[in-house]
């Protein structure tokens, strides 16, 4: 009986991986006509329903080396229109004796290889999430922050947790079985983990300092090879991290600092184990001897007890603009639809962005697959992202999408979270999501860094009703233009039974009694409807 599932097994998995080859391939009408690619889509339906049960083939991926030039490695974004504006975003730091705010990256005393690699990559001005949260980790404190999406978190941590590296004059020894990082820094997607290595080996061109990324989907062969080379700036996924340290391959007695970045997405998706696990690793130093920084963009309940659990006593908070609050440089619209109208109105649309770069949200990887067949069939250059990918095809996705082959990328919200890609000028909520946090993050993949953008949402009364008062709460908070249509059905009663707000949202530090409580703008805790059974990190 094994066998017999063993082979069929194999044949649906050879029959999924002609479909995404053709799929991947932008198989247009002409070529394929419609029955079969229906029939292709049964198929990869079947393989999607099968795959969790079965123990897939040894991972042996190895991603392309990355480029060593210098454009290549500061490759960046044009700050927009708007980046100027961060400077009237409310800022709140609270807890006792915080450090003075910078205004300046002068202020921050980079030593001259750092200050380089800063100015390289465009930096002229600190966000405001890095006037405070530098010099506060300058300082040795621990911090807990709350930031808008897009407002420079990453360099937030990075460039001070490096500045101290590299005036302490670490270098990790070269060929070393066992490597000891003073730094962990630990993200929930794969994408997004590797983007802030991307960030640190910026930053960190030309010195001594050296970081390594672990995540899914590669060979562990290739990065245990990789962390031997020398690794003081570890970056990686909960599991893959527990891997490396469970393998001996990595020592926690020099780690200095620990950062946690998306901190209420690891929960959402279920890591908080893994996050105590990790904390409680041998070896790890207690709080009191490291310093740990959580970064989120929300402050629910179970993150309050982990920061609680995680940071030293007398922790900073930093809460830069509305927590949980959409940017303003985002114009978000909505149009009210079916649920049978909405590819019809996705293709209208995108003949309206030509080139453009946008991204469409679907609520589950099967969605995905069809929409970006669908899209291809009707000749828009579409690819795809979701955690039924495999790694090689996620990566070849971004890397499609970023330059501009394929200008319209299909994701689930998971596969998409914490994208930093430059030029996003347009997100359409195909299916909006179920929480509005996941709204918040999903429209946060545009207008980025002072850039303007565009959202716009398909909403279908028979699904998203739940959802439309906390969408009126954030357009207003925005100063967006809100439908009367919605408001209508924000207020209908049907919008309240089913969207509860989570409880003890407070965008302001608890311990201060949670003076400030944001009830409005919060739905379910996000246990993410789409994270459908996704392979994250
Ligand atoms: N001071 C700055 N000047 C110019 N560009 C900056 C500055 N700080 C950050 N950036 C750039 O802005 C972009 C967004 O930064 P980053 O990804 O750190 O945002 P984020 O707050 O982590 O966003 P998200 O919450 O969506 O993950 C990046 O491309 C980054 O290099």
């Amino acid at each position: 009986m094994g066998t017999i599932i063993k082979h069929y097994e194999r044949v649906i998995y050879f029959m999924s991986v002609v479909v995404k080859c053709l799929v991947s391939l932008q198989v247009t009408e002409e070529k394929m006509n419609r029955s079969l690619l229906k029939v292709a889509i049964v198929v990869l339906n079947i393989y999607q329903t099968i795959q969790p049960f079965s123990l897939g083939p040894k991972i042996t991926y190895i991603p392309p080396t990355l480029p060593e030039d210098e454009d290549a490695v500061f490759a960046h974004y044009e700050t927009g229109i708007n980046f100027d504006k961060y400077d009237d975003i409310m800022v709140d730091v609270s807890g006792t004796n915080p450090p003075e705010a910078l205004m300046t990256f002068d202020e921050a005393m980079l030593c001259e290889s750092l200050r380089k690699n800063v100015s390289k990559s465009g930096y002229v001005k600190p966000t405001p999430v890095q006037k405070h949260g530098i010099p506060i980790i300058s300082a040795g404190r621990d911090l807990m922050a709350c930031a808008q999406t897009g407002s420079g978190k990453t360099a937030a941590f990075l460039l001070p947790i490096l500045q101290q590296l590299m005036a302490d004059g670490v270098a990790a020894s070269r060929f070393s079985e066992l490597q000891e990082p003073e730094a962990i820094i630990v993200a929930p997607t794969r994408e997004l983990i590797n983007q802030i290595y991307l960030e640190a080996r910026k930053f960190a061109f030309g010195t001594c300092v050296r970081p390594v990324v672990v995540y899914g989907g590669v060979s562990t062969g290739y990065q245990i090879r990789e962390i031997s080379r020398g690794c003081n700036v570890l970056c990686g996924t909960p599991g893959r991290l527990l891997d490396m340290i469970g393998r001996g391959k990595v020592g926690l007695q020099k780690l200095r600092y620990l950062v946690l970045d998306e901190a209420d997405r690891m929960l959402d998706m279920g890591f908080e184990p893994d996050m105590r696990r990790l904390v409680g690793s041998p070896g790890m130093p207690s709080k009191e001897d490291r310093q740990t920084l959580m970064f989120s963009a929300t402050y629910p309940e179970d993150i309050q007890r982990m920061a609680a659990d995680f940071l030293k006593t007398d922790y900073l908070f930093l809460a830069v603009g509305v927590v949980g609050g959409a940017c303003s440089d985002v114009e978000q619209t909505f149009i009210e639809v079916t649920k049978f109208s909405k590819r019809e109105q996705l293709l209208d649309l995108l003949k309206t962005t030509g080139t453009e770069r946008t991204m469409v949200f679907v609520e589950t990887k099967r969605q995905a697959d069809f929409i970006a067949t669908f899209l291809c069939q009707e000749k828009v250059p579409t690819t795809s992202i979701h955690g039924d990918r495999e790694q090689r095809e996620r990566e070849q996705a971004l890397a499609d999408f970023r330059s501009g082959k394929c200008p319209v990328l299909v994701a689930t919200s998971v596969a998409a979270r914490g994208l930093d890609i430059p030029d996003v000028q347009h997100v359409v909520n195909f299916d909006l999501p179920n929480n509005i946090d996941e709204y918040v993050h999903r429209i946060g993949r545009t207008g980025r860094c002072g850039n303007v953008g565009r959202a716009v949402s398909f909403y279908d009364p028979d699904a998203d009703v739940q959802l439309a008062r906390s969408l009126v709460t954030v357009l207003s908070k925005a100063q967006q233009v809100v439908p009367s249509w919605l408001e209508e059905h924000a207020f209908s009663g049907l919008s309240t039974g089913f969207n509860p707000p989570r409880k003890n949202f407070a965008s302001t530090d608890s311990r201060k009694g949670g003076s400030f409580q944001d009830n409005m703008m919060k739905s379910q805790p996000a246990a993410l409807a789409a994270a459908d059974e996704e392979e994250w990190e």
